[in-house]
């Protein structure tokens, strides 16, 4: 049997996504199972009454559908897709029996990801549905991907999402205690690892496919997702979801896992990428707007927004400049053509102004960099 993980100190996080694998919410017989998704909900009750934003990106729903359809269904693609659809209505009840919060069903493809414009909206819904105190519960829409265009496990999505959002933090809860020199299952004398500073070739040929018939990638797609995490600034914590104490230690700040960490800072990683982003055009704003993002930390608003030049979309880099240069780098939420009508306009007339909006903001705080200090 190989040895155990030692606790140690979690780092400190404000908003994190919450990984829950096949192999958590699935029968040995292969149907769906609220098990180890109570302890698992009740960390994430008890991180919000402590002022913390938790994302739940839940794995199942094909094994959902499995325990309502006859066994000779569910084979091949079309089985699975046919499946996920029946079984994705049952999980995501399954999550709203632990919650007094609204859970929100989030079901996103490859192509949402990939489409800048269908990114940004993801995003946008996402922040808003953690402001108005809902718990997103995100899971692949299986229903419509096809083969080549699917993630196909859940961690990697889970890894994406958290980038997406802005998470401190990636949890990703198996049936496995950590990260181990190989796979437990079939080697006694796998050591656990603790602690993770970059993942390496080595870790990922150390790291063998998924445990049970339910998992689908195994601790390489883990290793994958913790890479992607880190890229964006993002530590991994890889944890045994059926393990209650390690679960009530994590909510008292205890790891008993193993923590992958990212090599920069989340700001770092961000300000880096801005920095270093080729800007599409420039935002001029006025000398409130300038003391709002410089001074106060706040997000663009049209109201200070007094020119845009060039020819930028929604999504891209912008320079965000006072009268004589720029000061700021950030994400523009509106195209040039939109911003040049809702300059200078209030927020609520953005809808009246373009016929839509994206939100109240032109560039938002998450999204901004200072050039100059
Ligand atoms: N080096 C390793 N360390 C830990 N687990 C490993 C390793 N290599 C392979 N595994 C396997 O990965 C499994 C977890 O992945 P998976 O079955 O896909 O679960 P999930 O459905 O939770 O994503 C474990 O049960 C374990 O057997
Ligand atoms: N989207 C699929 C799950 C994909 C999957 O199995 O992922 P994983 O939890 O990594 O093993 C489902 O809901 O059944």
């Amino acid at each position: 049997m190989p040895t155990a993980f030692a606790p140690q100190p979690l780092p400190r996080w404000h908003r994190a996504v919450l990984k829950v694998g096949s192999s958590l919410l699935t029968t040995a017989e292969g149907s769906l199972t609220g098990r180890h998704a109570e302890a698992l909900a009740t960390f994430v009750a008890r991180s919000r009454s402590a002022g913390r934003e938790i994302v739940i990106v839940s794995s199942g729903a094909v094994a959902a559908g499995r325990g309502l359809a006859t066994p000779e269904r569910g084979a091949g693609l079309t089985g699975r897709q046919a499946l996920a659809a029946l079984g994705q209505t049952r999980l995501i009840a399954l999550w709203q029996t632990f919650f007094d919060a609204p859970v929100a069903q989030v079901l996103l493809t490859h192509d949402d990801l990939r489409n800048r414009r269908r990114y940004l909206n993801a995003r946008t819904t996402l922040r808003e549905l953690l402001s108005l105190g809902a718990i997103p519960v995100i899971n692949e829409n299986d229903t419509v991907a096809v083969d080549e265009l699917k993630l196909g496990d859940n961690d990697n999505l889970a890894a994406i999402v958290a980038a997406l959002v802005d998470a401190d933090v990636l949890f990703i809860a198996s049936d496995v205690a950590g990260l181990y020199s190989a796979n437990p299952r079939t080697d006694p004398f796998a050591q656990p690892i603790d602690d993770v500073a970059e993942v390496t070739d080595a870790h990922l040929a150390s790291a063998g496919g998924a445990g049970s018939a339910a998992g689908t990638g195994g601790m390489r797609t883990k290793l994958e997702a913790a890479g992607k995490a880190a890229a964006a600034g993002i530590e991994t914590i890889l944890f045994d979801g059926r393990d209650v104490a390690c679960i009530e230690g994590l909510a008292e700040g205890t790891l008993t896992g193993t923590r992958l960490r990212a090599p920069r800072t989340r700001m770092a990683a961000r300000k880096y990428w801005l920095r270093h982003a080729p800007p599409a055009g420039k935002i001029t704003v006025d000398a409130g707007a300038v003391d709002a993002l410089r001074t106060r930390g706040a997000s663009l608003l049209p109201g200070g927004v007094v020119a845009a030049e060039g020819d930028f979309a929604r999504g891209d880099v912008v320079d965000i400049a006072d009268e004589k240069a720029p000061f700021a780098r950030g994400i523009a939420q509106y195209s040039a053509a939109d911003v040049r009508r809702i300059a200078r306009r209030h927020t609520r007339d953005i809808e009246i102004a373009l016929g839509y909006s994206y939100g109240e903001n032109v560039v938002h705080r998450d999204d901004l960099v200072a050039l100059t200090s």
